[in-house]
Order: C-alpha cells, then sequence, then structure tokens
C-alpha cells in the first residue's frame, strides 16, 4: 500500500476546488484517511468481525464507495463461509484501478480468499443482487441528501433476512455546543497527526459542499424510514461512528 503522506492542501491556494477523488487523493488516500478519520482502522477490521456475523452462504457481500478496498480486504480476512462473493464499487476510475492491483497484491499473499469483483459504477444505478452484508464506509455522506432514502430503501430491500448494513458516517449534532465541542475535538486530532492550521482549513473548505454530514437521530429516522427495523451504534470516535442497520 503506498505510504506517500498526504501533502494536498499544504500550500495556500488562491481557489480551493471542490474535493474529489482524483489520482493526487488516490496516491495519499491511505495517509489521508488514516489521519484524518478518527478509529477508521479499528471501524474497517471491526466490519471484517461484524460481517462474519452476518454473512450467509451462496451470496453477495458489497463494499460500496469502496476507495482503495481497504473494506473489502477485511471483509476477505475476515469472512469465511461457503460460497460468499465481494462485490466492491466506486466511481472514481483511479481509486478502482488502485483498488484492483492492492487485491491483486492481497490474492498473491492469501490463499483461499473470497473471489472479489471491482466495478466502476454509481452505486445510485446499481440493480442489487440479493445480499447478506451491505458496507457503505463513509460513502453516504458524499451522496446527495435528497438521494440517500431512495439509496437506503433499495440496499434494505436488497438484504436477506438475518443480513446486516454497516453504515459509517462523520456526524453532526443537533445541539450546538455538541456540534462546537466535537468539531474542535476533531481538529485537534488532525493537529496531532500532523496537519498544518492551513491544511485544515483549506481541507474544510473542499470538502464543505461535497461532503454533507447527518445527526446520528436523521441517520437513524433515515434508515427506519427506508424500512430497516433496528439501528445500532456499535462505535463512535469523535465526531466519527458506525451503525449497524438490520432488515
Ligand atoms: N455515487 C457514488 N458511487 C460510487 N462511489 C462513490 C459515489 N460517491 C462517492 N463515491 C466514492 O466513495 C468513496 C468515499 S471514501 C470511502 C472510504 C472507503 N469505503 C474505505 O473504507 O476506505 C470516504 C472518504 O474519503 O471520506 C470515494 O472513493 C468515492 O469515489
Ligand atoms: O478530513 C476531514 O475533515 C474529514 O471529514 C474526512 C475525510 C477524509 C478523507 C477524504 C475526505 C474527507
Amino acid at each position: 500500500m503506498s505510504k506517500e503522506p498526504d501533502r494536498i492542501f499544504s500550500q495556500p491556494l488562491a481557489q480551493v476546488p471542490d474535493f474529489a477523488f482524483n489520482e493526487d487523493v488516490v496516491r495519499v488516500f491511505p495517509d489521508m484517511i488514516k489521519r484524518s478519520v478518527p478509529g477508521y482502522p479499528t471501524i474497517v477490521e471491526n466490519i471484517g468481525v461484524l460481517a462474519s456475523q452476518f454473512a450467509k452462504p451462496h451470496s453477495v457481500l458489497y463494499d460500496l464507495g469502496s476507495s482503495l478496498g481497504a473494506v473489502t480486504q477485511a471483509l476477505r480476512r475476515h469472512v469465511q463461509i461457503e460460497d460468499c462473493r465481494v462485490i466492491a464499487i466506486d466511481n472514481s476510475s483511479a481509486m478502482v484501478e488502485r483498488c484492483r492491483e492492492y487485491l491483486h497484491a492481497q490474492d498473491s499473499m492469501f490463499q483461499e480468499l473470497l473471489p472479489v469483483e471491482v466495478i466502476e459504477a454509481d452505486i445510485l444505478s446499481l440493480q442489487f443482487q440479493p445480499t447478506s452484508l451491505v458496507a457503505l464506509n463513509f460513502t453516504l455522506q458524499f451522496i446527495k441528501p435528497d438521494q440517500r432514502l431512495e439509496l437506503l430503501g433499495r440496499i434494505r430491500n436488497a438484504l436477506l433476512p438475518g443480513g446486516a448494513l454497516i453504515l459509517s458516517e462523520k456526524l453532526c449534532f443537533e445541539d450546538d455546543e455538541q456540534q462546537q465541542l466535537l468539531t474542535e475535538l476533531h481538529i485537534a486530532f488532525k493537529r496531532a497527526n500532523g496537519y498544518s492550521e492551513l491544511e485544515i482549513a483549506q481541507k474544510r473548505s473542499a470538502i464543505e459542499n461535497v461532503m454533507i454530514p447527518d445527526s446520528l437521530e436523521t441517520h437513524r429516522e433515515r434508515l427506519l424510514s427506508a424500512g430497516f427495523s433496528k439501528v445500532t451504534p456499535w462505535f463512535q470516535c469523535l465526531n466519527f461512528a458506525s451503525m449497524i442497520a438490520l432488515p
């Protein structure tokens, strides 16, 4: 995996462009996401553990917005269930290309891994196959808010009994003081990971129109509206959380 450090926002930019998952981001993505998302390595590894409890024989496991396939790799490390296969989907061609390389490297190091297919596509226009596990690991926040409910409804309808959706997201908070506190603490997390004030400010401006977080309450209500029966947060670190939604 690339160890190139993220310096994307280190120099002053006259105009900060909207954040995009292009080749520059792909090159530094493992470093960027680890230094920006508190709890990310724990979430990714444990999605594999959770998935091993929900995966059903002869079914598909989806990694939606797979980026470089970190979740797909965790699924393949932890799920040993007969005739499961992983479908990883991302609409960034740069991500998909590099993801395929990393998964080939995983194939060459381990035997008996679940088969995987990496598809370059928009998750909004997918025809889902019957699935026992869907991971949306920090992807829903990049989908336009008015398209989120419909996507979750389609995921719900594809889920097999006993299956699950694992949804990880950056959160916002309805209480202003809580919002301010966790925003400050997230900035402190980034500072502690070596990001400068300039990098933090420019990244914030790059993502502000592209990545729109919801509150935990909004997620819960929307998941219930989409037909899920139970929503259980299983992890939170600062303003980043992950939920299990059961059909
Ligand atoms: N409509 C869409 N269709 C397909 N892909 C999309 C769409 N919109 C955004 N993406 C893709 O969703 C991913 C979001 S990153 C996920 C991290 C990964 N899950 C990880 O566990 O490492 C989160 C982050 O960078 O904060 C990017 O690769 C986008 O190209
Ligand atoms: O960097 C941030 O502030 C984030 O909220 C997370 C993030 C991580 C990687 C790409 C885009 C956003």
